[in-house]
C-alpha cells in the first residue's frame, strides 16, 4: 500500500483526491491546504467542471471522509511543519504550485516524506519525466520528480514523432482555458495580461513550454517558439502547431503517422480522431493529446497540426501513471 498526501487542494489536488480515494494500492492519508477543510470538502463534493462527486464526502473535525475513508485534513502553510514522518507518507503530490523548485519541494522530505511528485515542470534541477516518453529512466534514487505540465505532456510526443521526418522549426500556440493563475476581474499582476478579466478576453500569456521541450528533446534546441492564449472557457485546451519540416509531406502521411502511433506504441497516451470536436468534447479525456486529423493541413513542407487535451483530467492521468512507477 502506497501512502499518499496531497499538498494544495486546488483544481489539480482535488481531482487527484477524487481519483485516488478508491484506487487499489493507494492509501490517501492526508491533504493539506491553507484554506479551511470544510470548504475543501464542499469543493470536493461540488465541482463546476466534472460535476457532483458520485460517492459520499463529508467534513469531520480535522478530516475529510470520502466514501467512508478518513483522510486527515491539515491547514499548514509551512511544509517543514507537516507531520509526514508520523503519517509515514511515501509520496507527497505537491499541487500548490508554490514549492516547485528543488529547495521548495525538499521541505516535504525534511518533514519526513520519502518522495515528492510535482504537478508541474518545476526547476531545471528536477528530473523531468513525461509519461509515455522517458518515464523508464526513473530510478529508485530520485526523491523529487516532475511529470512536466499539461502542455509539455501534449507537445513532447507530437514533436518527437514529427522529428522522424525532421523538424526545421516549430511555432506552437496552446489555446488554453483560463486558470487560477489569472484574475477573474482586472487586477495588478506581474505579467500584465494575466491580470485582465479571464472570462472576458482572449489573453496571450508567457509560458515556459519551450524550455521544458528543449530539455526533453535537445535535438530541437533553438528550433521551438511557444505562446499560450488563454480563452474564456473553464476547461480544455487546443494546441496549434505550425512546423517547417526538412522535407515535403502530405496531410495523409502526417495523419497516418499519428493514427498508427495512437493505435500502437502510444495507445492510451495519444488518441487520433476525425470527429468534428469542440473543446467541451475533450472533458474527462485521459489522453495527453487527441490529434484532430480533420484539421491537419500541409503546404509543401509547411505543416499545421491541431491536438486537443483536457488540461486537468488528461494531466492527472499522467501523474497517476507516474505515481505507479514511484514505489
Ligand atoms: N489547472 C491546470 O490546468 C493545471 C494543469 C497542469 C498543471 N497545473 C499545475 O498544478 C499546480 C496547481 O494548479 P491548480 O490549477 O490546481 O491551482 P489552484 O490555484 O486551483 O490550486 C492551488 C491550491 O494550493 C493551495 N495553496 C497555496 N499555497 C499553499 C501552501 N503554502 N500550502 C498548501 N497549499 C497551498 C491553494 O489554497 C489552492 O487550493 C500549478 O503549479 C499548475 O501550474 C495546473
Amino acid at each position: 500500500m502506497m501512502r499518499i498526501a496531497i499538498n494544495g487542494m486546488g483544481r489539480i489536488g482535488r481531482l487527484l483526491f477524487r481519483r485516488l480515494i478508491d484506487m487499489d494500492g493507494i492509501e490517501l492519508v492526508a491533504v493539506n491546504d491553507i484554506m479551511d477543510s470544510d470548504n475543501l470538502a464542499y469543493l470536493l463534493k461540488y465541482d463546476s467542471i466534472y460535476g457532483t462527486f458520485t460517492g459520499t464526502v463529508v467534513h469531520a473535525p480535522g478530516a475529510i471522509v470520502a466514501n467512508g475513508k478518513n483522510v486527515k485534513a491539515l491547514q499548514q502553510k509551512d511544509p517543514t511543519l507537516l507531520p509526514w514522518k508520523d503519517l509515514r507518507v511515501d509520496v507527497v503530490l505537491e499541487c500548490s504550485g508554490s514549492f516547485s523548485s528543488r529547495e521548495g519541494a525538499e521541505q516535504h522530505l525534511k518533514a519526513g516524506a520519502r518522495k515528492v511528485l510535482l504537478s508541474t515542470t518545476g526547476s531545471a534541477d528536477i528530473p523531468l519525466l513525461v509519461y509515455g516518453f522517458n518515464q523508464h529512466v526513473l530510478t529508485n534514487e530520485e526523491t523529487i520528480i516532475s511529470p512536466g505540465g499539461c502542455m509539455t505532456n501534449c507537445s513532447t510526443h507530437i514533436l518527437y514523432i514529427l522529428n522522424a521526418i525532421g523538424i526545421k522549426s516549430v511555432q506552437c500556440n496552446i489555446l488554453h482555458s483560463y486558470t487560477s493563475r489569472q484574475e477573474l476581474v482586472d487586477a495588478p499582476h506581474k505579467q500584465f495580461r494575466r491580470g485582465r478579466a479571464a472570462a472576458e478576453a482572449i489573453i496571450p500569456v508567457e509560458i515556459d513550454l519551450q524550455q521544458s521541450l528543449e530539455r526533453l528533446l535537445p535535438a530541437l534546441k533553438g528550433k521551438i517558439a511557444s505562446v499560450s492564449t488563454r480563452v474564456p472557457v473553464a476547461n480544455g485546451a487546443m494546441a496549434d502547431f505550425t512546423l517547417q519540416l526538412e522535407q515535403e509531406t502530405t496531410r495523409q502521411e502526417i495523419n497516418k503517422l499519428f493514427a498508427t502511433a495512437a493505435a500502437n506504441e502510444y495507445k492510451g497516451i495519444i488518441e487520433y480522431t476525425e470527429d468534428p470536436l469542440v473543446s467541451l468534447d475533450i472533458k474527462g479525456n485521459t489522453h495527453s493529446c487527441v490529434i484532430d486529423g480533420t484539421l491537419t493541413s500541409v503546404v509543401g513542407n509547411h505543416v499545421k497540426l491541431i491536438a486537443w487535451f483536457d488540461n486537468e483530467y488528461g494531466f492527472t492521468t499522467r501523474m497517476i501513471d507516474l505515481l505507479g512507477k514511484m514505489a
